[in-house]
Formats: structure tokens, sequence, C-alpha cells
């Protein structure tokens, strides 16, 4: 199945983890008439974004916040791809992660951050995540009905290899929760996007949480949908809300038929 119904849900992150999941509920019941295949939140959608509080948040796979995320895709028959969580693992270490369920509430995708947001911008934003968590090694594309989904977490979206490699497993569309910043979110954000987009040929939806100026880590927001042209779908501000688009996977299928760049590549001389 090529085309699908996407939607986004940029929304505020509460200190009580329940909260969250009680607001996405909610939410979810909201959508359900516009009958959405797919549903995307964003980075640490239900854990302030602190490197101190992941640990302290972080459950095992199929612990209650992964229980009722599967809960949730089943009951609302959609395919949830749900932001990330921090998740800990039998040896005590902890992930950026993000599980993907299908209609039957079964786990289709899951990808660990593979490159750690460590930044310190002069006069701007600083930030550490290797201070509590450990890299995943892997590039993830999974198959749906759609067909192959690519799946990264936010810095790992600047990192070229990594979308062109899902690109060349098969993905024509690449998701993203993610949580940019005040400073790198005007000055990249968009810009970031659009470039694996038109690199790639292919969608990419960027989710968000929504902008909190009490929150340690002000988000940027400005989830979005950018298709295989390069053209921004749509673009939200900062604040809370939903946006929801009809897409079509083959337009991937098309540009890349018009301008050939994936197959027009020159692998031996990039060696
Ligand atoms: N949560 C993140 O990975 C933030 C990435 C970011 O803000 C960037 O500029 O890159």
């Amino acid at each position: 199945m090529n085309g699908m119904k996407i939607a986004q849900i940029q929304s505020h992150v509460y200190s009580d983890k329940m909260k969250n999941l009680e607001q996405l509920d909610r939410q979810m019941e909201e959508l359900a008439w516009r009958k959405p295949d797919l549903v995307m939140l964003g980075e640490m959608f239900c854990c302030p974004y602190e490197t101190k509080l992941f640990p302290v948040y972080a459950e095992p796979e199929g612990g209650p916040v992964w229980r009722e995320l599967s809960r949730l895709a089943k009951g609302y028959g959609v395919c949830l791809a749900a932001g990330s969580v921090p998740e800990r693992d039998g040896e005590g270490r902890v992930y950026n992660t993000a599980y993907v369920f299908d209609r039957a509430g079964r786990q289709i995708g899951k990808h660990r951050k593979v490159h750690m947001f460590d930044i310190q911008v002069e006069g701007g934003q600083h930030f550490k995540e290797s201070e509590t968590l450990t890299p995943g090694d892997k590039c993830t594309v999974f198959d749906t009905e759609f067909g192959k989904v690519g799946l990264c977490i936010c810095f790992d979206f600047r990192f070229p290899e990594l979308a062109r490699k899902m690109v060349l497993d098969g993905a024509r569309l690449i998701l993203v929760p993610a949580a940019f910043n005040m400073t790198t979110g005007l000055a990249h954000w968009e810009l970031m996007f659009r470039s694996r987009a038109v690199d790639n040929q292919c969608f990419v939806a960027g989710t968000s949480c929504a902008r909190d100026r009490e929150a340690g880590y002000v988000a940027w927001g400005h989830t979005l949908l950018v298709s295989p042209w390069g053209d921004v779908i749509e673009e939200m501000d900062e604040r809370e809300g939903v946006m929801v688009h009809d897409i079509d996977l083959s337009y991937a299928d098309k540009v890349r038929a018009e301008l050939p760049l994936l197959s027009a590549r020159r692998e031996e001389v990039y060696r």
C-alpha cells in the first residue's frame, strides 16, 4: 500500500510519566475520526529531556510504558511510531529508544539512538547525552504495510550517511522523532530535513515535542513533513498541536525515476 495518512502529535511533556500517556490516549481518541494510518510522537515524549532523568525514567522493553503504547496502537488500530523513551537493558545501560507498533500492537520497529547529542555551542546550547546514555549501533529500516520505513532519532539525522543507508536499504519514508533547541532550531532544523529529503528523494517526518520555556531543555518544536522533492508539506510552530496528511509513497519512486540521483551514484569514485 503506497497511500497513507500520517498524524504527527507535538505535545507538552509532563514530568509525570503516566500523565503523558493519558494525554496521548486523549489525543488519539480525538484523532480517531480522521482515521490516521500512522501516528507519530516526539523524542522523549514522556520524560523531560534532561540527562539526569533518563536513568530515572528508564524502563525495559516490555515495561509499563511499552505495554501502554502497544495497547494504544491496538486499541486505535493504528501504526504507532511512539517517539522515543529511555530504555534500560539487562546490564543497566540506558538508551534513547524509539519503538514502532503495528495496528495489532506488535512491535515492528526499534531504534536506539546511534549518535549521542554532545554539543557545546559558545553562548548557546550545551548538552551531553553520553553522561547517562549508551549509543545504539544499528541503522534501522523495518517493514510496514506501507513498505519499508527508516527510523532514527534527532541528532542521528545530522549524519547523511545514516539516512543514505536507510534509503539504500529500501526506505521511502524516514521517521525522525526529535527535539532541536533554541540555538540550532532556527539555523538548522528545516534545512536539515529538506536536505535529507532532497538528497535521498524520500519523505521525511520530523516530530518534536512542544516548546516549554520552563523546561531545563527548551525544544524548538516545528514538527514538519517534507516531500521527496524537498517541499515542506507543513511545518508547525512551537505550540502543542497535531498535523495530519495524506501522502503517497510512490511519489518517491516518481521523483527517483525523473531525477535519477540514487541510481546515478558512482560509488567507486566516493570510496
Ligand atoms: N535531541 C537531539 O538530538 C537534539 C539535536 C539538536 O538539537 C541538533 O541541533 O542537532
